[in-house]
């Protein structure tokens, strides 16, 4: 075995275990889409790939054991809090988070905004369960576990890595279900992970962790935002439903450029009276939305959001909301982050 010293030397690598897939349990090998999210403690998951204890020394928690899809703001804030307290502890280098994959955009955008902390924080979760045929979910956690681990991971965000990519917590998103290539970027990835080393090509240009306004230690609850999706034929009674007492913000997921059907613009306009913010967003995956055009969000004291899709705008939203915000300052907020 290794001298003492070479075992302490190891950084100190803290998997808080949230459920999904990479958690998930199937009947047989074959199923790969059949299956049951959030089975598998994380004791379990971690002896699964025994190539951990070569990078870093570590150790498991359970935070919940959820599918992502049953998150909740309030599962989001006590989740904060606990990364941000283990990045206090000097001992540990890094914390990776798993998770499920279909709200993990989500969780991921909103630990890069309220983390004040540079140690690397890697979310990770899989497509298929770990009982399923070419099981991606030991790959995507050993290349978490050595991204956390990297001191060239060091400020650069909240980080996301599957299938042997490093991607931004802030812009990833799940574009693609079913296959395991399910993660990208409109703006690319940062990197990858190969055979246990970090090789890196782009950092992001947004504010984030370390250097965000937002804090999640002052933070112990989430407003509501509401997302309502664009299409032909529009069912107005839904913008009353979106707009519902305690609502902080509406993103319209608008078509194209964020664009409003004609017989809509006085409900949002009337939301907005009321003292709701109406943040303009696109159905479309990719591009940008931008101000004043489409629609005169000067006139009518509307938000764009910019490159962020509909959940991570609402993601951006609520968090801004934790704070009294004018439009301009939630603008700005939306160019900066
Ligand atoms: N691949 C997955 O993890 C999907 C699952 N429904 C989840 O998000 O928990």
């Amino acid at each position: 075995g290794l001298p003492a010293l070479a075992q302490t030397a190891k950084p100190t690598v803290v998997i808080v275990a949230t459920g999904g897939t990479i958690a998930g349990a199937g009947a047989s090998a074959l199923n790969s889409a059949t299956y049951q999210a959030a089975k598998v403690p994380v004791d379990k998951l971690i002896a699964g790939v025994p190539e951990l204890a070569s990078v870093a020394n570590v150790r498991g928690e359970q935070a919940f054991q959820i599918a992502s899809e049953s998150f909740t703001n309030d599962k989001l804030v006590t989740l904060g809090k606990r990364v941000s307290a283990l990045l206090k502890d000097p001992e540990v280098s890094g914390v990776v988070v798993t998770h499920g994959t279909d709200t993990l955009e989500e969780t991921a955008f909103f630990l890069n905004l309220v983390i004040k902390s540079d140690k690397p924080i890697v979310v990770v979760g899989s497509m298929r369960p770990g009982s399923a045929m070419s099981a991606d979910g030991m790959l995507n956690l050993y290349n978490a576990v050595v991204v956390a681990a990297a001191p060239s991971a060091k400020g650069k965000g909240v980080l996301i890595t599957m299938a042997d990519d490093i991607l931004p917590g802030r812009d990833a998103s799940k574009r693609v279900n079913i296959k395991t290539s399910a993660f990208g970027s409109q703006w690319g990835s940062l990197g990858m992970v190969v055979e246990g080393k970090t090789f890196w090509f782009r950092s992001l240009a947004k504010r984030h962790t370390i250097n965000s306004e937002f804090d999640i230690d002052t933070i112990d609850a989430l407003p509501e935002v509401s997302i309502v999706y664009g299409s032909g034929s529009m069912n107005m009674a839904l913008y009353d439903a979106a707009a519902a007492p305690g609502v902080k913000a509406i993103i319209n997921a608008g078509t194209g450029n964020g664009s409003v059907p004609n017989y809509a613009v006085d409900k949002l306009k009337s939301i907005r009276d009321k003292g709701v913010m109406v943040i303009r967003s696109s159905r479309v995956a990719d591009g940008i939305v931008l101000r004043n055009a489409e629609q005169p969000d000067d006139k009518y004291d509307w938000v764009v959001a910019h490159d962020l899709n509909p959940q991570k705008a609402k993601i951006l939203a609520a968090v801004a909301l934790t704070k009294p915000q004018t439009t301009a300052e939630l603008q700005r907020i939306f160019w900066e982050y």
